[in-house]
């Protein structure tokens, strides 16, 4: 059992999906008293004050935003965590944790080496597997990692009260903690996470660039729309995702076109006894998954 987390002020960079859920859910247990948020969008500042995902807003990194921080959250697409761990460097005190949210950890961990060596042992970094295609303070919402896995990605030199701090914060919005080493975790969510968001992506633009596009999609139901959800997401958030994870990406691309290969080749060859089997075996697959993720919510109080 991991101790409970109670923090005066945190610094919350990127008021998004993520990082704004996240702030919702800590300050519904009063987890935290003060949330500051610092982003780049001013409209979206606004909205996450009349929401109150957020307690004060800031557009910068600066001395007055950064007062009395006990916890960092960088919420923000992968790719922007170098120059942010530079900005904030100067105004760290000793004891405040920094800690991500990004969806690539071997990206996180070199940032903050390279950035905050002084820091890197209060640097934790962490990725919860929920989300959505939505985006933005407006996007943000109770509940969204309960039942959820957080990992985290601890590095050779990790402080164990920062750790340990991440871990309450995470349990605290009834998140499931994993550990993983960084690379291990980038080939893992590259083939689960990365790859269908790439498929999906590339199979809207298919159908956009057929001469009757319009016409398909004015037919297109259930099937189009729960394949392409995904596609709907965040265009820099997964080009920061994809770009930070390419050398394995690729790789599942070109498997990919192997099984999409084969297909073909059992359309061609009219080969029903194959690609019934193909189908089945995926479909064995996907139903035990199914079955897991119930029992593993089971439990989970309504409407979260
Ligand atoms: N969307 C998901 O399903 C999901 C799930 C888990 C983790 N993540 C990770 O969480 C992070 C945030 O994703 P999100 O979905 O919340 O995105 P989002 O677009 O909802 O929020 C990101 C916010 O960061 C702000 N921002 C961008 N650059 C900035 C900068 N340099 N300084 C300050 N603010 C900046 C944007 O204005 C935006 O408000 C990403 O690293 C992503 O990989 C996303
Ligand atoms: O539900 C979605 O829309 C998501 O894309 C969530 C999802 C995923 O691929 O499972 C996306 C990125 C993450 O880093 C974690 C979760």
């Amino acid at each position: 059992m991991i101790a409970e987390i109670s923090m005066h002020r945190l610094v919350l960079i990127g008021v998004g999906l993520i990082g704004g859920s996240l702030a919702l859910d800590l300050k519904r247990a009063a987890r935290v008293e003060e949330v500051v948020g610092i982003d780049i969008d001013a409209d979206n500042l606004t909205r996450a004050l009349e929401r109150r995902v957020i307690d004060c807003a800031y557009e910068c990194i600066n001395a007055e935003s950064m007062a009395d921080a006990d916890m960092v959250l960088i919420a923000t697409p992968v790719n922007t965590l170098p120059i942010i761990c530079r900005q904030l460097a100067p105004f760290l005190t000793d004891r405040c944790i920094v800690t991500d949210v990004g969806s690539t950890k071997q990206l996180a961990l070199q940032a903050f080496a390279a950035e905050l060596p002084q820091h890197y042992e209060r640097c934790v970094a962490a990725h919860p597997i929920a989300g959505s295609d939505r985006h933005g303070a407006l996007a943000a919402q109770f509940g969204l990692f309960a039942a959820k896995k957080c990992i985290i990605c601890a590095h050779e030199q990790q402080d164990k009260t920062a750790l340990q701090a991440v871990e309450a914060m995470w349990q605290a919005v009834q998140a499931q903690i994993y550990h993983l080493d960084a690379a291990r975790h980038d080939a893992i969510f590259a083939a689960v996470s990365h790859l269908p968001h790439m498929l999906a992506y590339a199979y809207v633009h298919q159908l956009a660039e057929a001469a009757n596009a319009d016409e398909l999609l004015q037919f297109a139901g259930s099937g189009f729309r729960d394949f392409t959800r995904i596609a709907a997401s965040h265009p820099q958030i997964w080009t920061d995702i994809c770009l930070a994870n390419r050398q394995v990406l690729a790789g599942l691309l070109e498997k990919q076109q192997q099984e999409l290969a084969y297909l073909k080749q059992c359309l061609q060859d009219g080969d029903a006894q194959k690609l019934t089997a193909f189908f089945a075996k995926a479909q064995k697959i996907r139903e035990s998954w199914q079955n897991e993720q119930i029992q593993a919510t089971a439990g989970v109080p309504a409407g979260r």
